[in-house]
Parts: structure tokens; C-alpha cells; sequence
């Protein structure tokens, strides 16, 4: 039985169809994942069903009642329940404060603790969760974050779930545990609208696929038709392009050194060092400390080291032992001829309420620029081509950041430093919420940086992208670096072995 129906649904932002007619059923007991290019209306969708955004043409219904929730709170009352990446949870509050927020059972204004927890500890069981209800929601893993706002989800009515890229943020070993809940809410007999881009996901918990492609459903493929080249053709309407193999470095000579590199309980002494045409992966499970290096190289968190070097253009005057200060911001370090590109791209990453164009020259206004005027042709013409290099779906080069879908928002803040022409790039988590196509166009440029004797820095808990691209990988384990590997060691298996 269908217990959401999407019939028609038309969504337009000025120029831009997001939507263009959606057909889409969701039956109970089922996970269908919904899948698509950066672009491709998947948010926009969501957004309908869980009363963010409306539509401009279609209707959908719920167990067989029409319904069109103008708010969040709507939607929830219908019992659409929605988590989204950015998780809203009230991080000192206890878990079952937050499954129970704006309901905690007790009379007079008291709360009844016991029942409370009683009630908490239930919903987290029939998830076939251990975590403990009194827990405070900040000591939780980001996997069991995910799992309590499901249960907050779940404690309303539930009619079905939307899952948004609930698997982006997370290291491998917590993959499992939230496919795990999500297996038993299906079994539960839940149905779940699942959004990803890890297509290897949707082998293990799919029943269904649908797939967008620019704002309409190109294809609905039951369980036995799911493999990887299926739904690769139906994302891209191709074949998914091979990743070319990564020419190792021709010279030793060091371009970036750090020694002792120590950053609060996440770096502990991490030495390294990285060569021109290098593309030097760090990879390692959750609290290895790989994702605090960039943030801490470019001043972005308290960090010390005992020696720092970055040859690219050393315009800062050598100290005494011959090193310089780390960098105290991304400017500093854009100084020292390194840019970096954070995980966190709404951050530090992009200006989001400024125009793509902006952003894309925010480095390097001087290149389209003459006599200090903006020579708009210029402009017009560096920015073109970066859009269609990097394939950014966008109304054009004046569009604002925000109104750009998630990946294409990554591809400007990898794209920007393209037009730039910096020699060392540093860069985190690179490809999170990017699309199958785009994700090889990352690569690519990472590889031709390197081909052209810059360095590339990359630090990933996917262990697919550090074994595609990386030509040396450090792993790491506890704020230090734990083992070395290069050439033919560096395998998807191989990393996640040395890293446990
Ligand atoms: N508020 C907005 N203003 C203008 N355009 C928008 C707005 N929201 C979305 N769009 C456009 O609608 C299209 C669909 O975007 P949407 O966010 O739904 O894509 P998506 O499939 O979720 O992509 P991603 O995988 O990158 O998250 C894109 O071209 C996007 O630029």
C-alpha cells in the first residue's frame, strides 16, 4: 500500500525549474531512495513534502488524504517527519529531553523524569538503540545524534520519514549503525524517503530507487534492477567516467613541512611533509583527528607546532630555524601560496549571500580587473568557464551562492581556487554532497594541480576518494600519524584495515 502519493509537482525559482512535473510513490515498509545530480530538484522536493516550500503545480496525499502543509509544524502534525543534515537538537539537553521536546510527560508544570526516560528508552529500543536516555545529547556520536532525531521524528506521528543525506557526514564505522535503523524502522513497517549520493548505499538498503534528473524522475528502478551502472546511467545518462590514475610526484623536495602539529585532544604531534606534484591523503576513522589539520594549518582553531614551512611563494621572512609561523588565517596562509577548501563550505568556505561570480574572483578580483576597475567582459568570460568546467548548474555567474543546490555550492568553493591558480591546496572532505559526475571533475582538477607541480593536502573519511586520488596517505589514530602508505598499498581495504 502507498502511503504518500506525489502527483504532478511544479516548482520554479525565477528562471530556474527545479521541478517539472514529479510523479513519485512511497509505499509502507519501504525505502526508497531518491537519487539525482547536484541540481536535480531533490531538495527542492523534500522541502514540498515537509512544508519548507510550496509548490507552484501538483498535490500529493497522505494514507489517501490530500494535504498541502504550509509549515514545518503542519507537516509534522500530518505526520511527515523530516531530518534533515543540519540537525536541530539542543546539544546540553539529554537525549530524551530532545526526543520529547515541547511534549515531556508530567502534570502541573513538573516533570515526570521517570516516565520520561521510561518512554525515551522505549522509542530508542524499537530502533534497536543502546544509547542511554540520560545521556546529554553533546556526548553522543554524530550517527546516534542522527538517531535521536529520528526518534524525535518517530515519537510524533510517523506517517513516513525523510532521510536527507543522513550518511554524508559520517566516518565508516558509523555507517552501519544508522543503516541498521533504518532496516529495522522498514521492517517496523515505516516507509522512508531516503536522499543520497553514496550509491553503494543504496545497493545495501534500498527496495526502490527514483532517480531525478534536472526536476524530473528518469527512472524508478525496483530492488533486483539496482547495481551501481544502473543507476550511474540513469543519474548522469551515462556511463560513469573513470577515474584516471594519480602520476606520482617526480621530486622529493619539500614544499609543505609541519613537525608536531598539535591542536586541543584532536592533534597530538602530527609530522608531515609533502612534495610538489604530491597529492598527500590523511585519512583515518572518527577522532583520528584528520579533519581538525586544515582548520588548524589556516588558523581557523588554536594550534601550535614545533616547525612550519610552506615554499610555494614565501613572500613571510624565514624565523631563525628557517621555518615560518602557521599561518593565523586563511588570508595569512593565501599569503604563503596555500588555500584551503573546508568541509564546511557555508563557513569558512564561500560568501553565500554574495553572487557565484563573486565568489569565484573573491581571491583574484586583480585578474579581471584593470587600473582598479572591474572589466566586466573579463569577468563574464573567467567565470563562464569555470561554471562550465566544473559543470555548476546555476541561472548564471550573477546568481547568489544560496540559491545554488548543495554540490553545485562545493564545485564554486573547489572551482574558485581553479580560477585562482593557487600551487597548494588543502582540502576537506572535498566531495561530501557531491553527485557521481561532479565528484570525478574534483579529481580531476586535484590531478591536473598536482601534474602541473602544485601540492594537494586531502583529508576524507571516505576511503574510496583517498584510494582513487591520493599518491602517499598517512593514517592517522589518536592526533598522530599511525602508518604510511603509498602506491599499491593505498586500497579502499587497505586504508580502513591500517586505520583500525
Ligand atoms: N531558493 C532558491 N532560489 C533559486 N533557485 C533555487 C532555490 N532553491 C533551489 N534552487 C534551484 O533549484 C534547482 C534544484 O535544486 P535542489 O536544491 O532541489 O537540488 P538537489 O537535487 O537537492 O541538489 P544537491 O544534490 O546539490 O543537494 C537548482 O538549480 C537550484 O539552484
Amino acid at each position: 500500500m502507498s502511503v504518500l502519493i506525489v502527483q504532478g509537482l511544479r516548482k520554479r525559482f525565477g528562471g530556474v525549474h527545479a521541478l517539472r512535473g514529479v510523479d513519485l510513490a512511497l509505499r509502507t515498509g519501504e525505502v526508497n531512495a531518491l537519487l539525482g545530480e547536484n541540481g536535480a530538484g531533490k531538495s527542492t522536493l523534500i522541502k514540498i513534502l515537509s512544508g519548507i516550500v510550496q509548490a507552484d503545480e501538483g498535490s500529493f496525499t497522505l494514507d489517501g488524504q490530500p494535504v498541502a502543509p504550509d509549515s514545518v509544524a503542519k507537516a509534522n502534525e500530518l505526520g511527515i517527519q523530516t531530518v534533515h543534515q543540519e540537525l536541530e537538537l539542543a546539544l546540553p539537553l539529554s537525549v530524551a529531553e530532545n526526543i520529547f521536546m515541547g511534549r515531556l510527560p508530567g502534570r502541573a508544570g513538573r516533570i515526570d523524569w521517570k516516565a520520561l526516560y521510561e518512554q525515551a528508552s522505549r522509542s530508542l529500543q524499537t530502533m534497536g538503540s543502546k544509547i542511554d536516555p540520560r545521556t546529554p545529547v553533546a556526548h553522543l556520536s554524530i550517527s546516534d545524534r542522527q538517531v535521536v532525531e529520528i526518534a524525535k521524528g518517530l515519537a510524533r506521528k510517523a506517517s513516513f520519514l525523510v532521510l536527507d543525506e543522513p550518511t554524508a557526514a559520517l566516518p565508516p564505522s558509523e555507517v552501519a549503525n544508522l543503516l541498521r535503523v533504518v532496516r529495522r524502522l522498514r521492517d517496523q513497517g515505516v516507509g522512508i524517503l531516503y536522499v543520497t549520493h553514496r550509491l553503494d548505499e543504496v545497493a545495501q538498503i534500498a527496495d526502490r530507487a527514483t532517480i531525478l534528473r534536472d526536476g524530473s524522475v528518469v527512472g524508478s528502478l525496483e530492488r533486483e534492477a539496482i547495481s551501481r551502472d544502473a543507476l550511474v546511467r540513469h543519474i548522469l545518462g551515462r556511463d560513469e567516467d573513470k577515474i584516471p590514475q594519480s602520476a606520482p610526484p617526480k621530486s622529493a623536495a619539500p614544499v609543505v613541512e609541519c613537525q608536531e602539529l598539535a591542536s586541543g585532544n584532536d592533534l597530538r604531534g602530527l609530522s608531515f611533509q609533502a612534495a610538489e606534484g604530491e597529492i598527500l591523503g590523511f585519512f583515518g576513522l572518527l577522532g583520528a583527528g584528520q579533519s581538525a589539520i586544515g582548520d588548524s594549518l589556516f588558523g581557523l582553531r588554536k594550534a601550535r607546532c614545533a616547525f612550519f614551512r610552506a615554499r610555494a611563494a614565501g613572500r613571510q621572512a624565514p624565523d631563525a630555524a628557517g621555518g615560518q609561523r602557521l599561518p593565523a588565517s586563511p588570508r595569512r596562509a593565501l599569503a604563503l601560496g596555500m588555500a584551503y577548501v573546508p568541509a564546511d563550505r557555508k563557513g569558512a568556505g564561500l560568501a553565500t549571500s554574495l553572487q557565484i561570480g563573486e565568489n569565484l574572483l573573491m581571491p583574484d578580483m586583480g585578474r579581471v580587473s584593470r587600473w582598479g576597475l572591474v572589466d566586466g567582459k573579463r569577468m563574464a568570460e573567467v567565470c563562464q568557464a569555470a561554471i562550465k568546467a566544473y559543470d555548476i548548474r546555476c541561472a548564471g555567474f550573477r546568481q547568489r551562492v544560496d540559491e545554488l543546490s548543495g554540490g553545485n555550492q562545493q564545485k564554486v568553493s573547489v572551482a574558485k581556487w581553479a580560477v585562482r591558480g593557487v600551487r597548494i591546496l588543502y582540502l576537506d572532505e572535498p566531495t561530501r554532497g557531491v553527485d557521481v559526475g561532479a565528484r570525478v571533475e574534483i579529481y580531476r582538477f586535484v590531478q591536473s594541480l598536482a601534474a602541473r607541480g602544485g601540492t594537494c593536502l586531502i583529508s576524507s573519511s571516505d576511503a574510496a576518494e583517498i584510494a582513487a586520488i591520493a599518491t602517499r596517505v598517512i593514517v592517522m589514530k589518536a592526533g598522530r600519524a599511525l602508518k604510511e602508505l603509498r602506491g599499491s598499498e593505498i586500497t579502499e581495504a587497505g586504508l580502513i584495515a591500517a586505520a583500525l
